[in-house]
């Protein structure tokens, strides 16, 4: 769990009031994120999630409320933030950037079925589309640039295999990113993070995605190839689950069918979204920071995923 910031009473007491969200009845430090501090917020006037950002900055957060208020106002259901009277919904809370959403109601799938997945890829799709229409721009802050510049600092730590494989996908990713076939990929904001625990279900009913701090403007497929290596593979050996896999393109093609480039270059992004995780959880694992309570991702989950991805290409 991470509460790398502790939050009084009195502190939530204010917010809320600030807000017009009732009286505070209940504070409690959320279990399982790694990037930020998270409170569930219970008031007289129902159920909410306190987030302080411990990375983020205050000219960065504009992009992600602002984006999450938009999929929300075209009926994507995502955390909604709360305004102060002066229309605010980026605050401040023992110094750091915060906000209050709503708390959306179901539960992680962890072990998710092809209806499962099949739900994800329709709204995926759907709020990509919904996307079209927001003119803020940040680029995805964990792309390219990000694995160029941190691949240095993380390289000291592993094995000659390990640095070996790394060294090569980043050169391979450099190159795909040069060609005239990424250019043409269809982009626009995209979550960037859509893992099993940023997506709430009832039953096989999605009810919501969350966790949009890491989301920008990057491609469509690289968000798509992001959900496929973590719905859609065996969670043992990171190989490739057919049915799941199928079920999640099915759906997302239903809603928007991908174009020659993203056919062309499906097996390259799904190599990119390993990569990015792989590198992040390294980069967690060897530089950690303070938090009163943490749980490090494994590593190695996504350096076999990357070399499943490697080995065993999707055929057309
Ligand atoms: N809007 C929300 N509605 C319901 N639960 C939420 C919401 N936001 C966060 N949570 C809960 O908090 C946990 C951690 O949040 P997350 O955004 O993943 O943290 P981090 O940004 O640190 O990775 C989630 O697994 C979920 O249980
Ligand atoms: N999904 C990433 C880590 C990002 O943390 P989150 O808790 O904000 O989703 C991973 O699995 O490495």
């Amino acid at each position: 769990m991470a509460v790398f910031t502790k939050v009084s009473l009195k502190e939530a007491r204010e917010l809320l009031r600030r807000l017009h969200l009732g009286e505070l009845q209940k504070l409690r430090g959320i279990e399982g994120g790694i990037e930020n501090t998270n409170y569930f917020v219970t008031s007289d006037q129902g159920e909410f999630v306190l987030t302080l950002f411990e990375r983020l900055t205050a000219e960065q957060l504009p992009f992600y409320l602002h984006l999450m208020k938009h999929l929300a106002q075209a009926g994507i259901p995502v955390p909604d933030p709360r305004a102060d009277q002066r229309g605010a919904i980026l605050h401040t809370v023992c110094g750091k950037p915060a906000a209050v959403v709503n708390r959306l109601p179901g539960q992680s799938q962890l072990a998710p079925q092809a209806a499962h997945c099949a739900a994800v890829g329709d709204m995926l799709a759907r709020m990509h589309l919904a996307g079209r229409g927001y003119e803020r721009q940040q680029p995805n802050l964990r792309g390219l640039p990000w694995w160029n510049e941190t691949v240095p600092v993380v390289l000291p730590h592993l094995t000659p295999e390990q640095a070996d494989l790394l060294g090569a996908e980043l050169a391979y990713q450099n190159h795909i990113a040069a060609s005239s076939a990424y250019t043409a990929l269809p982009r626009g904001p995209v979550h960037a993070d859509l893992f099993r625990d940023n997506v709430m279900f009832d039953g096989e009913q999605l009810t919501g995605f969350f966790d949009f701090y890491f989301a920008g403007v990057d491609t469509w497929l690289f968000d798509l190839a992001v959900c496929l290596n973590d719905w859609c593979i065996d969670w043992a050996t990171g190989a490739h689950h057919a049915e799941r896999a199928g079920a999640m393109l099915r759906a997302y093609q239903a809603v928007r069918p991908l174009a020659a480039a993203e056919r062309q270059l499906i097996n390259a992004m799904l190599r990119a979204g390993a990569l990015r995780f792989w590198i992040s959880r390294l980069w967690d694992y060897y530089l950690p920071r303070e938090a009163s309570m943490l749980t490090p991702h494994d590593p190695a989950h996504f350096e076999r995923v990357l070399r499943q991805r490697i080995a065993h290409p999707l055929q057309a």
